[in-house]
């Protein structure tokens, strides 16, 4: 089969004009339902009420019904006596009123004379206490317009107003293919080559929250012809079809062909990124649209497209997001190509909104699950400078974002712990945290861009932690350090030790491949150091330029069998279940500005680190030391 290797680079708007323009005929099909089973379906017409809510003249309070005429005089001198089942009738709250009455008095408002006769030392106005017929709903008002999305409070209203059953909408069913050899479903015994199907789990929950119907079907191979037979069966049995994976032009990706055999391809590529090759199709008169497999790409595909399907079905439009104002913290490069989504992470810092940019790549399904916004930058840019103001689209409420500690600088593995932990002891505070190294983090400071720096900085001459950088590169600042962990680094290696390396001049003798970590990080330093002292020259390290962000992805590195080693903490080596060799101890602390000190958010993750149940944590990942944890110094 031919490749097709042209993708076209339509532009968002038009390429989403021109494929509904071509969906004229998509059908918008009603149904009855009962209206408890309303919630969240969409009216297609108005509703009125059929009866009045309430429907009789009913007591608004526990006590009597009277006829007021026969109250007027009452007063605390000339109390009126009344008799029951004459001058009135007991009635309880929400009782009908019978027409001789015209008033209610409330129990507490009574003097008991006897079994049947009351005292009363107040006149009764006319319909005091009385929920008059229809005070809340009359009979033929409107409830609720058509095209509105049902809320808890419209059912209960219209169940009140008499209406049993309600015209809504009817949700599209989604016909969700997952496509690709390699996939496999969650659960299998895994392969090297396998990858696990998650995209379509996402896309059924994304469906089920826009008002839609997913209908998922099973994996199909790379094979023409039964990709074929599945999006045929597919566009018989639902609304919309989605094909995931096998969009671009690689030698598998069928997509495109199986669309245009079957019915009609409008458009292959538009200029947006991640998502560009998204193929948007016709067959049977339904939309059948070929996603990325990316799962970035996808996600963006979903909310920009496929989300204005669903609920065009519903006829509804959902709200565009919220956009703020922020500080881009970080550089950000862009093609001309495209129109490109950025996923960001954003916080508080002073009365500055810093927004700083998370990983970049389409495969990058974390850096969705981290994102507060979304940052775009528009096709005619190359890209945007640290320091500018940006716009931001929301994806978080913007008091979250305020409750957030922003941790810039060093990784370790506690500081996801702590994270969860103040999360979990104050559901309002947020971490989020950054990993850019300690140098970034002493940067971050500087700049005014983070509340708080994780950093372990070893003094090459005075081999002591941390100060001394402080004092070096934020002389103008009043900082503090949080003193944090004692933490053992050594090398991270294979179960078992295959290769029985015992130290840093094992891992320079030719046949050891390593695994370093970025420059301007502590544990460079650290490996630096004693390279230095050891006297062994760093291009005798093999791998010595590979570069890793984290300790646990340089653990995660080793585990996959890439490279035999790497300098790390203990609990990354232990979480991945690997070996390790303990070298040396060193300070893991927290830098912040005087002015954070005294924030409530701080002020808690002071407290989060010196509690029992953090130290019992540090105890069950092990390698830690942590005396002085939580003490404060001044710098
Ligand atoms: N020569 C070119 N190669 C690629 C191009 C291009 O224009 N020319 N475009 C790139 C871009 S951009 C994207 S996006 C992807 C789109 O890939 P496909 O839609 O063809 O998908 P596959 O190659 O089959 O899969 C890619 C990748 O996606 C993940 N995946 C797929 N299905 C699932 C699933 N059900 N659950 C989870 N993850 C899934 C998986 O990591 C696959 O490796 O193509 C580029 N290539
Ligand atoms: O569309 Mo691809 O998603 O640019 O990565």
């Amino acid at each position: 089969m031919a490749q097709k290797v042209y993708l076209s680079n339509y532009e968002l708007e038009d390429a989403i004009k021109m494929y509904f323009n071509k969906l004229t005929n998509l059908r918008k099909e009603k149904e009855m339902v009962n209206t408890w089973d309303a919630n969240g379906r969409v009216t297609s017409e108005a509703i009125y009420s059929l009866m009045s809510s309430p429907f009789y003249n009913s007591s608004a309070m526990d006590g009597i019904a009277v006829k007021s005429s026969a109250t007027i005089g009452a007063t605390d001198r000339n109390q009126i006596v009344l008799e029951e089942g004459k001058e009135y009738i007991v009635v309880d709250t929400g009782d009908p009123i019978p027409k001789e009455f015209d008033s209610v008095i409330m129990i507490e408002d009574l003097i008991r004379v006897d079994d049947n006769k009351v005292k009363i030392y107040k006149s009764a106005v006319p319909w005091q206490h009385i929920r008059a017929l229809g005070e809340d709903i009359v009979e033929n008002q409107l409830i609720i317009p058509s095209n509105h999305k049902i809320r808890p409070v419209d059912l209960g209203a219209m169940i009140a107003g008499g209406v049993n059953k309600v015209e809504v909408y009817k949700r599209p069913r989604v016909g969700i293919i997952p496509t690709g050899t390699e996939i496999v479903e969650p659960g299998t015994e895994l392969k090297v080559g396998d990858i696990i199907e998650f995209n379509t789990r996402t896309f059924s929950a994304q469906v089920e929250n826009w008002g839609g119907k997913p209908n998922r079907y099973n994996i199909v191979d790379d094979v023409y012809e039964d990709i074929k037979k599945s999006v045929k069966t597919a566009a018989e049995e639902n609304d919309v079809v989605l094909i995931n994976a096998g969009s671009s032009a690689g030698r598998e990706d069928y997509t495109a062909k199986v669309i245009e055999e079957l019915g009609e391809v409008v458009l292959h590529g538009v200029a947006i990124k991640p998502g560009k090759p998204v193929i948007l199709g016709i067959v049977d008169n339904k939309p059948v649209i070929g996603i990325p497999g990316y799962p970035v790409s996808a996600y963006f595909i979903m909310e920009l497209i496929v989300k204005k399907l669903i609920e065009s079905y519903q006829g509804i439009e959902s709200k565009a997001l919220k956009e703020v104002k922020a500080t881009l913290s970080r550089r950000v490069m862009s093609s001309l190509k495209h129109l490109e989504f950025v996923r960001m992470k954003l916080g508080y810092v002073g009365n500055k909104l810093i927004a700083t940019p998370l990983t970049r790549g389409a495969g990058a399904t974390m850096s969705l699950v981290r994102a507060d916004g979304i940052l775009e930058i528009p096709q005619s840019s190359e890209g945007i400078e640290a320091g500018e103001e940006i716009k931001v689209k929301l994806l978080k409420e913007e008091e979250d974002i305020k409750n957030t500690i922003v941790c810039i600088g060093s990784h370790d593995p506690i500081i996801d712990i702590i994270s969860d932990f103040i999360h979990m002891r104050n559901k309002e505070y947020y971490l989020s945290s950054a990993h850019v190294g300690s140098m970034g983090g002493i940067m971050a400071l500087k700049k005014e861009e983070t509340h708080i720096a994780p950093i372990h900085l070893l003094d090459m001459e005075s081999g002591e932690y941390n100060t001394s950088y402080v004092k070096k590169y934020l002389p103008d600042k009043n900082i503090y350090l949080i003193k944090g962990v004692k933490r053992l680094q050594g090398l991270i290696v294979k179960k078992g030790n295959p290769l029985n390396i015992k130290g840093f001049k094992d891992i320079a003798d030719g046949n050891k491949k390593f695994v370093n970590r970025q420059r301007g990080s502590g544990t460079r330093l650290l490996l630096d150091y004693n390279l230095k002292k050891l006297g062994i020259n760093p291009n005798e390290i093999l791998g010595y330029e590979r570069e890793e962000f984290t300790h646990l992805s340089v653990a995660a590195a080793v585990a996959a069998g890439d490279v035999d080693c790497g300098l790390g903490v203990y609990s990354a080596a232990e979480m991945m279940d690997l070996d390790f060799i303990p070298l040396c101890k060193e300070e893991y602390d927290v830098a912040v500005p005087e002015e954070y000190l005294e924030m409530d958010i701080i002020k808690e993750f002071i407290k989060v680190i010196k509690s029992e149940e953090f130290s019992k944590e540090l105890d069950r990942l092990g390698g830690y030391e942590y005396s002085s944890i939580g003490e404060i110094v001044k710098i």
